[in-house]
């Protein structure tokens, strides 16, 4: 009220008095919280590119002059992470990232960091993320976002003092203060006037954020945060180990220099040469159950993977695959000079299953040539990787073809904007 606003005419007053509100007629004394989650099916490598949406709406309530930060999901419960006996939730981003390097892009924390800057486990606010009911109006496309009744059963459930639990990343304690459903229908930004209206919230979550767009999928901003997401050193070097013992590879032979700083990395395109083997990404299991069209049987990948090694003349092929056991078996068979990164258990608890598929992207990206699977999250980082390095793109866009597919139409090429 009246006194509220005396006491609060100037920022330092207010905010020492009232740290963990805002005011609408004095800048915010606190920095505010954009959380997010995907929906729980979603693989590792979609959730990067989420994460490049979320980036970037971030960026945009920052120009707009208002101090938002991005608050990291921790990893886990991921559907495709199925290694046995090894505790995989509540991982934080530094296991997988470098920290510095996302900083150097947009503001971000760790989820521990938010609860401890934010004084508890408490989240005010959470949007849920749905599509309109409706549809598309007159089959027109439209940008818009509504706050909507929730249209499916709401993954949050109220306790006994009032307050909303849901899986929030594994950690039992946090809860929300308020849940609600939004149907939205846009890029990502367009939620940025929906966050600055609802001025009394300092942590807004948005649940199933993957319903966003990209504000300009491939443009400078994209590629600016693509490049920030600088993999965690210590994966980068059991890689790297790895492609000097068993792939004869190294930078200086292979022309891959790479820049810790990632705001100094522009690799001209074709300058790398990369070391001399294929490098292979396979994907199976979801990938052959639906019985795709565009996905090869082991039999028809081994045959291009041979025909590949003889045109460019590599000696040496690196495979990334997700075959089950008696896939792999049989893959050996067809293939048993292939080289893999096959993690020790130790190696295996340490780096987890996303940090043993960053070792395997990290491998593939070095290659002198590479082929991935049709529309896998897996294979288009693996592909933005080398764009990074300055690999050729013809070196780059491949992608095996199913046994019987008539139009094997190749990956795009999307070039960096500086
Ligand atoms: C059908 C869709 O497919 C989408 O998968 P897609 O784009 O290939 O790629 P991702 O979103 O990364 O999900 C696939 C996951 O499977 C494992 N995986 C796949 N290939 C490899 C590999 O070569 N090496 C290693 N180490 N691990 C691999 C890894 O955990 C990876 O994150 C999913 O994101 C969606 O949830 C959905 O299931």
């Amino acid at each position: 009220g009246r006194a509220f606003s005396l006491v609060c005419s100037e920022q330092t007053v207010c905010c020492y008095l009232f740290p963990h509100r805002s005011f609408s007629h004095v800048p915010s004394c606190h920095p505010r919280y954009l959380l997010y989650d995907v929906n729980p099916p979603e693989g590792f490598n979609l959730r990067r590119d989420v994460y490049i949406r979320m980036a970037s709406l971030v960026k945009t309530l920052r120009k707009e002059g208002h101090d938002w930060v991005l608050v990291l999901p921790p990893w886990g419960r991921l559907y495709h992470w199925q290694s046995p006996n090894i505790h995989q939730i509540r991982i934080p981003w530094g296991a997988f990232f470098s920290l510095t390097s996302l900083q150097a892009n947009v503001p971000v924390i760790e989820y521990e960091e938010f609860v401890a800057e934010n004084g508890g486990p408490f989240i005010d606010q959470v949007l849920v993320l749905q599509n309109y009911a409706e549809g598309w109006t007159d089959g027109k496309w439209e940008e818009k976002v509504d706050e909507r009744p929730c249209i499916e059963k709401l993954m949050y459930s109220k306790d006994k003092q009032g307050y909303y639990r849901g899986w929030f990343w594994g950690y039992e304690e946090t809860r929300a203060r308020n849940v609600t459903c939004i149907s939205a229908q846009g890029h990502a930004s367009i939620m940025a006037p929906v966050l600055q209206r609802n001025i009394t919230a300092i942590s807004v979550m948005l649940d199933r954020a993957e319903t966003l767009l990209h504000d300009h999928y491939a443009g400078k901003d994209y590629w600016d945060t693509r490049r920030s997401m600088v993999f965690a050193k210590h994966l980068r070097i059991i890689g790297d180990d790895f492609r000097a013992k068993y792939l004869n590879s190294t930078d200086d032979r292979d022309h891959t220099i790479y820049s810790e700083d990632w705001t100094r990395m522009k690799a001209k395109p074709g300058s790398a040469k990369g070391g001399s083997y294929l490098g292979v990404h396979l994907r199976r299991k979801d990938f052959i159950w639906g019985h795709r069209e565009d996905v090869p049987s082991l039999k028809g990948a081994v045959k291009k993977m041979r025909s590949l090694m003889k045109k460019h003349k590599l000696d040496k092929v690196f495979v990334a695959t997700d075959a089950d056991d008696e896939e792999l078996k049989e893959l050996k068979r067809l293939l048993p000079d292939m080289v893999r990164y096959e993690p020790s258990a130790e190696d295996l608890e340490l780096f987890k299953d996303g940090g043993v598929a960053i070792i395997d992207q990290w491998i593939c990206a070095h290659a002198r040539f590479f082929i991935g699977t049709s529309v896998s999250t897996f294979s288009f980082r693996i592909h933005e990787e080398r764009e990074i390095l300055g690999f050729d793109p013809k070196t780059t866009y491949n992608r095996f073809c199913g046994d019987n597919e008539k139009e094997c139409e190749q990956p795009t090429h999307w070039k960096i904007v500086y």
